[in-house]
């Protein structure tokens, strides 16, 4: 079984630095899938209500060997839930629906500027905590003016903000700005969704010279960068492979080259134009 290294977030949760995300894995495939991640060693898993699998990750946990406590799952709250009434049901909902008592880490799934309501959500979710509904709070696709405003509200600043970050698009001032805060930076799509990215040349150069698969030189790289990816796969070796990251190490030179590879987001992601329902 590979052993995923953990940081300590800022509320003092021990947080892998990888993790699985389960966007599309659904049903008893869904399920099966993410089984086979905690038995290969696997211990966080990023849902959310949208992805409409809280009900696969919660029966995964019960049927995996791995204990509860040593699980962290993650779920998201929807933009149609925003507000602060609305955040503390929608977190209730998620617990039904997972069938567990508590959640590990619960995200803000994006801001929605138009609508007005991020900080509200922010107050429900800081209530939620209060009340043991969830462990860790956080954010996802959050600007830096978007964090700071939360922070000059309630004086809570999110264990984690989780955004499109891979090579194409590294974030380097946010991920900056997450370091002077004390925000662990987590990656979506940190494989580009396996676009033309690892057949890039310095990618596959990189996996030549270090004896690694292309996704491991791209997975290690966010470990370098200090974030927590989490890549998708519903096929068992892949998932092994993409945890499997921990026995080597790239240089900062190393680094930078892959970091050269940025070009923009890949998706029309910018969280003050994209909003989800
Ligand atoms: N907060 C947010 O707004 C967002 C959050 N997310 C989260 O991030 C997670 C990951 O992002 P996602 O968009 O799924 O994209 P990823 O970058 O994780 O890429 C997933 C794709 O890569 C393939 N893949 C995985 N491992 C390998 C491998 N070792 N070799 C070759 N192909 C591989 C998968 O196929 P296969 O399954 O067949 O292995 C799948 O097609 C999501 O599942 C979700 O949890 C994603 C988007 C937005
Ligand atoms: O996967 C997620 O968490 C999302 O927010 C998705 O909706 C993502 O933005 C997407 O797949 C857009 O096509």
């Amino acid at each position: 079984m590979i052993s995923i290294p953990t940081v300590t977030l800022n509320d003092g949760v021990s947080f892998p630095q990888i993790g699985l995300g389960t966007y599309n894995l659904r049903g008893a495939d869904g399920s099966d899938a993410i089984v086979a991640a905690l038995e290969s060693g696997y211990r966080l898993l990023d849902s959310a209500v949208n992805y409409e699998n809280e009900r696969e990750v919660g029966e995964a946990v019960r049927r995996s060997s791995v204990p509860r406590d040593e699980i962290l799952v993650t779920s998201k709250i929807p933009g149609r839930e925003h507000g602060r009434t609305e955040a503390v049901q929608s977190i209730r909902d998620s617990l039904g629906r997972l069938g567990l008592e508590r959640i590990d880490l619960h995200l803000i799934h994006w801001p929605n500027p138009s609508v007005g309501k991020y900080v509200d959500t922010w107050r429900g979710m800081i209530e939620a905590r209060e009340q043991g509904l969830v462990r860790s709070i956080g954010v996802s696709n959050f600007t830096e003016e978007m964090l700071t405003e939360l922070v000059e509200a309630t004086n809570v600043v999110p264990a984690v903000n989780q955004v499109e970050l891979h090579p194409y698009f590294p974030q380097t001032a946010l991920r900056a700005f997450h370091d002077e805060l004390g925000i662990r930076t987590e990656s979506w799509s940190p494989l580009a969704r396996r676009s033309e990215l690892l057949s890039e040349r310095v990618i596959v150069q990189l996996a030549e010279a270090h004896d690694r698969t292309p996704t491991q030189i791209v997975l290690r790289w966010h470990v370098e960068l200090g974030s927590t990816a989490i890549p998708k796969s519903a096929d068992p070796a892949r998932q092994r492979e993409n945890a499997d990251v921990f026995g080597f190490s790239l240089s900062a030179d190393e680094v930078a080259e892959i970091s050269g590879l940025e070009r923009g987001r890949l998706w029309d992601g910018d969280p003050l134009t994209h909003e989800e329902m």
